[in-house]
């Protein structure tokens, strides 16, 4: 809706835009700076586009002052360059906000910016679920990396990947074409685990021969981001920072390649169906959409969009248990993609396969009892046989009945 100004931008999906002047005659934007609402927002005025909205972090970056990185800001004024006018964009009461995009590059700055972070973190994993990440230090080429050995993996003859065919879950390293899970629809998987690096990499793929070193790579600079995100949440939850970093630093890091077929007319569109990581947190990297989230509250599933050189990440099942609830695993799926194959890499961060994870005790009270059994990644193990027909969550078969 305008109530100022004629130049207001054309509206997002789902999104109410109101142009009004700034205080003391400045122009302003003010912008409730999410991801869709950019997209609104930057490239309809400004550059009066007669295309639909797309996001280019590199034009939204020209019009911004003073804002390092606009993707990550939870709520900035930015002055605006249009004349005499600005724009604040609301949601409307119809919609759900738009997936949170965190600046992780801000953690390191000072401590009252740091405080900020953490903050918005902890209000994602609250209120969503769900998160994605620019600025993490993890380069474009490593991820790049990441997602061309996959995929020449996955275009390998038959022969070579069916030397790592299994259907014995105990296995270091695992690939799969059909479902055996309760979940996988239309999908092959290689599923490996990574930390520490020299443990597994033994048994990892020698084809395609860069396979090793770019996946390595990313591993590694991905267990690094775990270890941030979950120090930045722990704190989050008021727990004191570093508290569980030894135990982190040894935990399992299990990465999961998937690699999904193009959606064709006659086929279904689910490759992966409805279900929720084990882990503390997953740290899921795609080629092209096709992940969808149902984040907390909500009943419709929304698209998690690529944005270049941004993770996407979200709570597993374990997070919800050391929460005692107070924030719960995402429920998500993939979908195949109607324009292309897809490949998606899915890094499944918890603790190592015989440590417990139970309710944080600072987190139990008489108010908020424990509300879930302890638990290992090995109990984990043991409980998969079961969802074979049946596909049922991990952390409902830890929820205490009080009843
Ligand atoms: O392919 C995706 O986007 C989702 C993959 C996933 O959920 C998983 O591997 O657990
Ligand atoms: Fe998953």
């Amino acid at each position: 809706m305008a109530t100022a100004g004629d130049h207001c931008p054309s509206q997002a999906k789902g999104t109410e835009a109101i142009c009004r002047l700034g205080p003391g005659g400045q122009d302003l934007v003010h912008l409730d700076a999410r991801l869709g609402l950019l997209r609104g927002l930057l490239l309809d005025p400004i550059f009066n586009s007669q295309k639909p909205p797309l996001y280019h972090p590199w034009r939204s970056k020209v019009f911004v002052q003073g804002v390092e990185d606009v993707q990550g800001m939870p709520d900035c004024y930015l002055r605006g360059s249009m004349a005499s006018q600005a724009v604040q964009l609301r949601q409307s009461s119809s919609s759900r906000p738009p997936l949170p995009v965190i600046n992780l590059g801000r953690l390191s700055k000072d401590p009252a910016t740091r405080a900020l972070v953490i903050q918005d973190i902890a209000r994602a994993c609250r209120e969503q679920g769900c998160f994605q990440v620019v600025n993490h230090g993890v380069s474009k080429s490593v991820m790049k990396g990441a997602l061309e050995a996959a995929s020449e993996f996955f275009e390998l003859s038959p022969e070579h990947k069916e030397l790592f065919a299994s259907t014995d879950i105990r296995r270091p390293i695992r690939y799969d074409t059909s479902s055996r899970d309760g979940i996988s629809k239309a999908r092959s998987f290689l599923k490996h685990y990574a930390n520490p690096l020299e443990d597994w990499v033994q048994y990892w793929p020698m084809h395609p021969p860069s396979y090793r070193q770019k996946m390595g790579e990313y591993a590694v600079e991905i267990q690094r981001v775990s270890m941030q995100l979950m120090d930045a949440i722990l704190q989050g939850l008021g727990l004191r920072p570093l508290c569980m970093q030894e135990k982190l630093e040894k935990g399992v890091q299990f990465l999961a390649l998937n690699n999904y077929p193009q959606l064709s007319h006659r086929g279904d569109k689910i490759g992966l169906a409805s279900h929720s990581d084990y882990g503390f947190l997953t740290i899921l990297l795609q080629s092209s959409p096709g992940l969808e989230v149902m984040p907390h509250g909500d009943d419709a599933w929304k698209s998690v969009p690529v944005i270049p050189g941004a993770l996407h990440v979200h709570i597993g099942d374990h997070l919800e248990v050391l929460s005692n609830g107070q924030f719960k695993s995402l429920v998500h799926r993939a979908v195949l993609n109607p324009d292309e194959a897809r490949i998606s890499i899915a890094s499944i961060h918890g603790l190592a396969k015989d440590e417990k994870v139970c309710c944080a005790d600072e987190l139990v009270d008489e108010e908020n009892p424990e509300m879930y059994r302890e638990s290992s990644f090995q109990d984990f193990l043991d409980f998969l046989p079961s969802n074979i027909n049946n596909y049922k969550r991990f952390v409902e078969s830890l929820k205490i009945n009080r009843a």
